[in-house]
């Protein structure tokens, strides 16, 4: 497939030799950073100049502030779109309307590696699990990179929206650093940013007699950006919105 790459940071830079090494290419990247084009790539500094029609799809790992902006013009363009970026998650109904109405096609993960899509299953069944046993409370915290611009992570809201749909003594999630104690029905969901951590997630549920804990710790961004270049592939000829989710239900057939 032709791929482009939109965001060329830490992520765009690995998904490109992903895609290299699966046989892909990649005529297109974005990034209003660049001083050079990656070998034989297009090269546009804002998407507004990007030729969206010289790719398949776009693998859009930007910035929160840049992807809905991204969003439109992929949709405008029906140009299929895997989209990595966090810190958007709140206008998720919004941009599957845009999508649903344009005909286009987009897939949208949190996190795309193996390890926390499983880690996404365990957290809904241990929420499920815990709803039975009203002594345990339940919670969540996350680390990241000193660089991170979105908090709390998206992986981290992922897996609270699984607490969210499987306790139900929980309805809502805080974020704060609070001056007051939590109340029962709202799920904590803390962040620390600091150093070069790919990203760790902790779910807890405690109570006065012990604690089960889950974790995710990324030891690397490799199986995030392998598994965004999977996503790109199984879109290639679908239409409407999609979230990983689906892919890795498939995956697991
Ligand atoms: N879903 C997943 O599995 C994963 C998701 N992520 C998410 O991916 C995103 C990117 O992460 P990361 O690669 O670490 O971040 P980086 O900051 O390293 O890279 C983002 C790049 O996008 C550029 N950019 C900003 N605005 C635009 C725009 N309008 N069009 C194109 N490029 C733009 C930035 O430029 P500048 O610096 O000048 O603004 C920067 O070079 C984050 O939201 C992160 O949370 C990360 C890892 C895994
Ligand atoms: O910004 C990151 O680095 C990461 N972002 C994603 C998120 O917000 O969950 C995925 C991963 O944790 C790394």
């Amino acid at each position: 497939m032709k791929i482009g790459i939109v965001g060329y940071g830490r992520m765009g830079r690995l998904i490109r030799e992903i895609c290299l090494e699966r046989g892909h290419t990649v005529p297109l990247v974005v990034d209003p950073n660049l001083q050079q084009a990656p070998h034989r790539s297009a090269l546009a500094d804002d998407l507004a100049r990007a030729n969206l029609n010289s790719v398949e799809c776009v693998i859009d790992f930007s910035l929160p502030e840049a992807v809905l902006g991204n969003i439109e013009k992929y949709a405008e363009n029906k140009t299929p779109a895997v989209i990595g970026t966090t810190g958007w998650e709140d206008k998720r109904d919004a941009v599957q309307t845009l999508i649903d109405q344009s005909g286009s096609s987009l897939l949208y993960g949190s996190n795309f590696s193996v390890g926390a899509n499983i880690f996404f299953a365990m957290t809904a069944r241990l929420a499920e699990l815990i709803n039975h046993f009203p002594q345990y409370d339940m919670l969540m915290h996350e680390f990241h990179h000193r660089h991170k611009k979105d908090s709390p992570s998206g992986t981290a809201l992922t897996a609270a929206e699984h607490i969210l749909q499987n306790l139900e003594r929980k309805n809502e999630i805080q974020r704060e650093t609070l001056q007051r104690s939590i109340e029962p029905q709202e799920l904590h969901v803390t962040a620390t940013r600091g150093g070069d951590i790919p990203g760790l997630h902790m779910v807890l549920a405690d109570s006065s007699e012990d604690t089960l804990e889950l974790r995710h710790t990324a030891r690397n961004r490799r199986g995030f950006a392998l598994g965004a270049v999977l996503a790109a592939e199984w879109l290639h000829g679908k239409q409407g919105f999609f979230s990983f989710d689906e892919y890795f239900a498939e995956a697991l057939r």
